[in-house]
């Protein structure tokens, strides 16, 4: 079986996907191939510093994230143009890995873990779509204290995605994050149970 896990930017996806690896799912994890396709000597950092300049380059020839994502998360347009240079090349390494796991286990939860799940269209490929979901203040803060930012630049990221109440509606399954890690723990193994994993 293999499950879509998805929320908004620091409600919680990370923390949720750790748990169904604790309770034994292989996990796919958009935001390290997002992080993998651009290592220095790829093709996708090459036209990332073509589009954007080689001053996105650090001197050790990696990507400077922080600058790449105070460029994006200003301008939709700017947005489009690195998704348009990303996106394709991480889609296809996420569902070559969903579909080696489930060749070599197919009786094994596989969870992938993506961000921009909806906004992709990836949902068609998967069983089902558990959305990690935290009131709107709660979001702000948790991504504010994370990531250091101010509140303009923490509205900015929130609001390059699709909002969270959409997502928590489209999802086929709910897990709150507003409360302890054991509550949200408890809705973990709870969804296992219901789907005869635990
Ligand atoms: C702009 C980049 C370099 C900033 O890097 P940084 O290390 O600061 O952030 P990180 O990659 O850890 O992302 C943090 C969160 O930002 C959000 N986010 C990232 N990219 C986007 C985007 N294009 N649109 C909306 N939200 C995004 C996600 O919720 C993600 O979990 C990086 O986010 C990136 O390469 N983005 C484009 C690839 C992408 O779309 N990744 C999202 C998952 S597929
Ligand atoms: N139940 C919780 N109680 C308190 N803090 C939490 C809880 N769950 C997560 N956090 C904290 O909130 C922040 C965001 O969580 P996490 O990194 O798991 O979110 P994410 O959805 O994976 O973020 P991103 O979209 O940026 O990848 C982290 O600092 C994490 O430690």
């Amino acid at each position: 079986m293999n499950i879509g896990l998805t929320g908004g930017i620091a409600s919680g996806k990370s923390t949720v996907s750790q748990l169904f690896v604790h309770y034994g799912a292989r996990l796919v994890d958009a935001d390290r191939i997002a992080r993998e396709v651009v290592l220095p000597g790829s093709a996708v950092l090459e036209q990332i510093a073509e589009r954007f300049g080689s001053e996105m380059l650090l001197p050790d020839g990696t990507l400077d994230r922080k600058r790449l994502g105070q460029v994006i998360f200003q301008d939709p347009v700017e947005r489009r143009a690195l998704e348009q240079i990303t996106h394709p090349t991480i889609r296809k390494q996420m569902i070559s890995q969903m579909q080696q796991y489930e060749l070599e286990e197919p009786k094994r939860l596989v969870v992938v873990d993506v961000p921009l799940l909806y906004e992709s269209g990836l949902d068609e490929l998967l069983q089902e779509v558990v959305v990690v979901y935290v009131p709107p203040a709660v979001q702000l803060e948790r991504l504010k204290q994370r990531d250091q930012l101010t509140d303009e630049e923490a509205h900015k990221r929130i609001h390059a995605q699709m909002s969270l109440e959409e997502k928590r509606e489209r999802a086929d399954w709910i897990i709150y994050n507003d409360k302890d890690r054991t509550e949200t723990e408890r809705q973990v193994r709870l969804f296992l149970q219901e789907k005869g994993l635990l």
